[in-house]
């Protein structure tokens, strides 16, 4: 039987990539939408500017958009999906969870909460029984649990896949698209003919988040990977993709060819959403090119090549698609991590 899920923020760039990967979804069914206090009592079809190059689907088009708000949500929506500015998502979401909700999201407030699991599936699935915790300490019948930074998961999973090579040092530098900066952004005026060479908090969240979900969870806390993390983001003209330039120092030796087969071999998960390979691997040093690969594994894989040498490690480049695999799609994957580990 399906389980009935709510989206909050359904209109924005990344609530429109939540209703393409639901409508339909093998465990989910959508019954709720919300967004803003403007978008409220309207019809979805009128509420959201679609901009996706596919009709707005049936079961969704008619749908009302509610506030949100607890008391909007029906008793019978276990789980939510939640796309609101990271503002929003703070005022709402522990109150959600308070109430009972569990609420899978993708925004960036309290991600790096000591108790609050910030989950790739494939990565650090061990670290979703943190919330044991977060109820414990909070008193919440729901919970929160979040996905990390759409940069952060293009990354995340090749280094995870270097880290039997003891990972040292980690420098990065992205050329992330404009979708990530949501529908309204980044100008045309700004961004086209041009190459913008700082993305406010985003080299922080990197840094962070990549240590968070590498580190260890011993059942009762998490450690932070030791790993140096520093990052350099950047953002191009680029519609959907997120490329990123890593230099990796490992402690031990690595050549191409083992750093190339060590992410080839990392195993995706056995959730409906995970794609398998998890991580493609080019021979060829022009890819992965953002509008060649970003759709691999549905939009739900990782892709590198490059590989490189350098006297401290590898030096090689990772992409993925930064509103389904970074964004939509990991908060997906975390609901049905949630649904697989009973928690809903
Ligand atoms: N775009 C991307 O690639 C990624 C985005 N994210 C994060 O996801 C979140 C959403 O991003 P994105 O979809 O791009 O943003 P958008 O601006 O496109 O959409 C924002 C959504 O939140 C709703 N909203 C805005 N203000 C309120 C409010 N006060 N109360 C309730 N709902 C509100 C909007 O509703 P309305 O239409 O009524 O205004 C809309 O549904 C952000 O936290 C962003 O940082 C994370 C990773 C990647
Ligand atoms: N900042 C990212 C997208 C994003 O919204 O990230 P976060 O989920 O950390 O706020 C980008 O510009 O591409």
């Amino acid at each position: 039987m399906s389980i009935r899920v709510g989206i909050l923020g359904a209109t924005g760039a990344v609530g429109q990539r939540l209703v393409q990967l639901l409508d339909p979804h093998p465990d989910f069914e959508i019954a709720a939408l919300t967004a803003s206090e403007a978008s409220a009592g309207r019809s979805y079809r009128a509420a959201a500017k679609w901009g996706l190059d596919f009709p707005i689907p049936d079961s969704v088009a008619e749908m009302t958009v509610r506030a949100t708000d607890a008391d909007e949500i029906p008793d019978d929506v276990p789980l939510l999906f939640s796309s609101l500015p990271s503002s929003v998502g703070e005022a709402v979401e522990p109150g959600l969870a308070e109430a009972g909700y569990v609420v899978s999201s993708n925004s960036s407030n309290a991600r790096m909460d000591p108790d609050v699991p910030l989950v790739i599936p494939e990565v650090n699935a061990d670290h979703l029984d943190l919330l044991e915790v977060q109820r414990d300490e909070r008193g919440w019948d729901g919970a929160l649990l979040k996905n990390p930074n759409c940069s952060t998961i293009t990354m995340v999973p090749t280094l995870a896949a270097l880290d039997q090579f003891g990972l040292e040092r980690v420098h990065v530098s992205t050329l992330q698209a404009v979708s990530g900066a949501g529908y309204s952004g980044v100008t045309s005026m700004e961004i086209l003919d041009n190459a913008i060479p700082h993305i406010g908090g985003e080299e922080e969240k990197m840094e962070d988040e990549s240590r968070k979900l590498l580190g260890g969870f011993d059942g009762a806390e998490l450690d932070l990977h030791g790993m140096d993390v520093s990052a350099s983001c950047n953002r191009i003209a680029t519609l959907d993709g997120h490329l990123e330039n890593v230099w990796a120092d490992t402690a031990q030796d690595v050549t191409t060819e083992s750093a190339a087969e060590a992410m080839a071999d990392y195993p995706s998960a056995d959730l409906p959403s995970s794609p398998a390979p998890l991580i493609h691997t080019f021979e060829d040093p022009e890819r992965p090119q953002p509008r060649l690969d970003r759709m691999l594994g549905d939009g739900m894989a990782v892709s590198a090549g490059g590989f490189r040498e350098t006297p401290e490690g590898v030096q090689y480049n990772c992409l993925s698609h930064n509103t389904l695999r970074g964004a939509a799609g990991a908060s997906i994957l975390n609901g049905e991590l949630l649904a697989r580990e009973g928690y809903l």
